[in-house]
């Protein structure tokens, strides 16, 4: 396909995101209709297409129109990419820009400049406050590939040099001493020997960030209470010899964790849905929430989320830490984690849980941005009235 012809079928895509289709659905629905296509254009297309919804705002506002078209107008403005050779109007590129288009278009201003809606702004202002412009510009960009070497099978070096013997080259990061960043070959990890034999696991860096903060050490009983598809649960299970179960209210989401467990070469034990019992040494809760501070990997969530799922999330936030509270022995922690920027699901959940539960103690509460190494997270660990004080330490902001 023609550069000019993937603008055009991301357009198209682009017009079925717009009328209320998931975007992986419509791409995947266009990739069976267009069997031409090869791999390098679907990753093109897919490209263009995740462009224009993480700055769909800013886009249409350049492009001149809130369609597929004027998305693509915008991509190529705001990319400055030569629209006089995409909009040829030759094989299967879009039309020449009409006389209107030529002249139509003009930077986004206020919050569709920081490709925010305009209900979510002041609550992201508040949010962040110095941060809020930067942390909303972060997710208008791609993220990183990132990767999290399993400590269990290798080291850093290992992981690179097996990585780099099959075209895949990365760097390690700041962010944690498990984190690699893909620099080239991202597309062949998943196909891997190295991603196969379980030396790596694709993890965002803030995510490993976030279980190297926890209070783990060998010999612990430790809960993933919103375990999903389980990579906390791997990447903690990669850190110490601990004894590790997951749950998650939807069974579906553990169905993968046993293969990953095998490959990453440790145990973990699947609880029933909503029947755990017990006392843990750690209950981690990383809670279903907005997504905003990793919506660059998953913009749809950005446009999708309204007041009213807000304001739901919170609720079953706090019902999952009154839950999971009561699964933490007295030594025990509980720790919180989102992948949102917002206060309402950070730290007013954490203030609220300590005016519901005296006694309990914020004992460590870390956030970070979205940023080069990885996306937006928030922590806070909790310990309850029997917690002993020498365990306690320090609060960092
Ligand atoms: C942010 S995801 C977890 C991601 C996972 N920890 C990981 O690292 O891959 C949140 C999970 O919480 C689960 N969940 C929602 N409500 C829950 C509840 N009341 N109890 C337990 N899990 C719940 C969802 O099904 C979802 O899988």
């Amino acid at each position: 396909m023609t550069p000019g012809a993937r603008i055009q079928a991301a357009a198209e895509i682009l017009e079925l995101w717009l009328d209320g289709e998931a975007a992986e659905k419509a791409l995947t629905g266009w990739a069976r209709r267009s069997r031409f296509a090869g791999s390098k254009d679907r990753a093109a297309i897919r490209d263009h297409v995740f462009d224009a919804i993480r700055c769909k705002r800013s886009y249409a506002a350049l492009g001149g129109a809130l369609t597929g078209r004027g998305l693509m107008i915008g991509m190529a403005r705001a990319q400055q990419l030569e629209i006089a050779d995409l909009f040829s109007g030759q094989g299967h590129a879009p039309d020449p820009l009409s006389e209107a288009e030529l002249v139509s278009g003009d930077a986004a201003q206020g919050a569709a400049a920081l490709d925010l809606p305009d209900w979510l702004e002041p609550i992201w202002r508040d949010s962040l406050g110095a941060q809020a412009e930067a942390a909303a510009l972060a997710q208008q960009t791609r993220a990183p590939v990132m990767l999290r070497v399993n400590l269990r099978k290798s080291d850093i070096a290992q992981a690179r040099a097996a990585l780099s013997a099959e075209g895949i080259e990365t760097h390690p990061v700041e962010m944690s001493d498990t984190a690699l960043l893909v620099e080239t070959g991202a597309r062949k990890v998943a196909l891997s020997q190295a991603f196969q034999t379980g030396l790596v696991e694709l993890q965002d860096g803030a995510s490993q960030a976030v279980v190297d903060a926890l209070p783990l050490t060998d010999g612990l009983r430790v809960l993933d209470y919103c375990a999903g598809g389980g990579g906390k649960t791997l990447a903690m299970a990669g850190r110490v010899d601990a004894r590790f179960s997951a749950h998650d209210i939807n069974e579906g989401r553990l169905r993968d964790l046993p293969d990953r467990a095998v490959r990453a070469g440790v145990e973990v034990a699947l609880l029933p849905a909503g029947d755990v019992q017990g006392d843990f040494d750690l209950v981690l809760c990383d809670a279903p929430c907005s997504g905003s501070g990793s919506w660059r990997r998953a913009p749809d969530g950005k446009w999708r989320l309204s007041a009213a799922q807000l304001q739901q999330l919170t609720e079953m936030q706090r019902d999952i830490l009154d839950q999971a509270a009561g699964l933490v022995a007295a030594n025990g922690v509980l720790a919180y984690a989102t992948c949102s920027l917002l206060e309402c699901e950070n730290g007013d959940q954490v203030t609220d849980f300590l005016k519901r539960h005296p006694g309990w103690t914020e004992t460590l509460r870390r956030q970070w941005l979205p940023g080069a190494e990885g996306d937006g997270f928030f922590l806070s660990c909790l310990t309850g009235p029997g917690f002993d004080a020498i365990k306690g330490s320090n609060i960092s902001g």
